[in-house]
């Protein structure tokens, strides 16, 4: 991997609504190398659409600096646009293309090839099993292969940053695993990636760096090793509950991220045996469905970072 910044955030302000508005970043620092995918993690309204929308120079900051290739991309907008390719949180219409078309022309307005835009696009469609979708007009495909396509468009022809806002929303598990697979190849090709995410489980296995948003404000920025060293030595229990409502814990558990019919909690390694006990009894008697322990994850550090209300705002489960 690479080490050459070239995208360089330090200080970013901005607010939205004047005084009495909201502070949507509120000095921001972040650094995404060549060969490196930097993942944003935050709960809804946390500041990271605005943070990359200022990074393409969609919305202009109130203080700070943006350094992008060795450009200063608040002055000229226009060439860290050039420099950069992004998926926006909102699909692009393409009424009356096909997603192949779509592909290929902004492969081509991007200064693509023709043959090499059609290779590329071939690939992309063949690695995100989008081929039976191809040729059909955008109009009937579904929001999964819709946003698989928004993303091939940004994969098309990228930029030396590829920025990357949401882009597993509404796809379907197997091919998620196919685009985290294209998202780290496009690293690994040498662009330097920024992915906005809420899905902290799959970003772990493909980010190389997270930095966690809360507020406009970056709350913690690391590795996902550096980020969970915190909990070495803990485990995760992650329970279904046969119905909604909150878990009475073992004591030894400290309770993590809620959601319907699922929790979890962190436990300390040396006291897992005595919790899967309880946890074994709690299934027997019906109030659990099932559980599971395993290593402490990002996903508990998150939630431990920003507390469990929000965390269950931004993270999917
Ligand atoms: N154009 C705008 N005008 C006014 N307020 C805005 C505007 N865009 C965003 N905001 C506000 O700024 C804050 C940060 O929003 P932003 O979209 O950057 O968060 P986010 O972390 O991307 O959230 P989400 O995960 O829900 O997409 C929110 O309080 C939001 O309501």
């Amino acid at each position: 991997m690479s080490t050459d910044v070239l995208l360089s955030v330090r200080g970013l302000r901005k607010r939205y609504g004047g005084r009495t508005g909201v502070q949507a970043n509120d000095g921001i620092d972040l650094d995404v190398a060549a060969g490196q995918v930097v993942g944003l993690l935050g709960h809804n309204g946390a500041g990271k659409t605005t943070l990359v929308h200022q990074v393409v120079g969609l919305v202009k900051p109130d203080a700070g600096t943006l350094t992008l290739g060795g450009v200063d991309a608040v002055a000229h907008p226009e060439a860290a646009r050039r420099l950069a390719s992004i998926q926006a949180q909102a699909n692009v219409p393409i009424t009356g293309l096909t997603p192949r078309l779509a592909i290929e022309l902004v492969g081509r307005i991007r200064g693509g090839e023709r043959a090499a835009v059609r290779r590329r696009t071939e690939d992309l469609l063949d690695a995100l099993d989008l081929g039976a979708w191809a040729d059909t007009r955008a109009e009937k495909v579904s929001g999964g292969v819709a946003r698989l396509t928004s993303f091939a468009m940004t994969a098309v022809q990228p930029g030396a940053l590829v920025v990357l806002d949401e882009p597993t929303n509404d796809v379907d598990p197997v091919r998620r695993r196919l685009l985290w697979n294209q998202i780290r190849g496009l690293a690994d090709a040498g662009h330097a990636v920024l992915l906005v995410t809420h899905n902290v489980r799959e970003a772990e296995r493909v980010v190389d760096h997270l930095a966690v948003l809360d507020h406009g404000v970056v709350l913690a920025s690391d590795t996902p090793a550096g980020l969970t060293a915190a909990l070495r030595g803990s485990l995760t229990l992650e329970v279904d509950l046969p119905h909604d409502g909150p878990v009475a814990w073992h004591p030894a558990v400290e309770p993590g991220a809620t959601g319907r019919l699922r929790a979890s909690g962190v436990v300390p390694a040396d006291r897992a045996s005595e919790v899967v006990a309880w946890a074994q009894a709690e299934v027997d008697a019906g109030r659990l469905e099932r559980y599971a322990l395993t290593p402490a994850s990002l996903e508990d550090v998150y939630v431990r970072l920003v507390g469990e209300d929000r965390a269950a705002e931004g993270v999917a489960a």
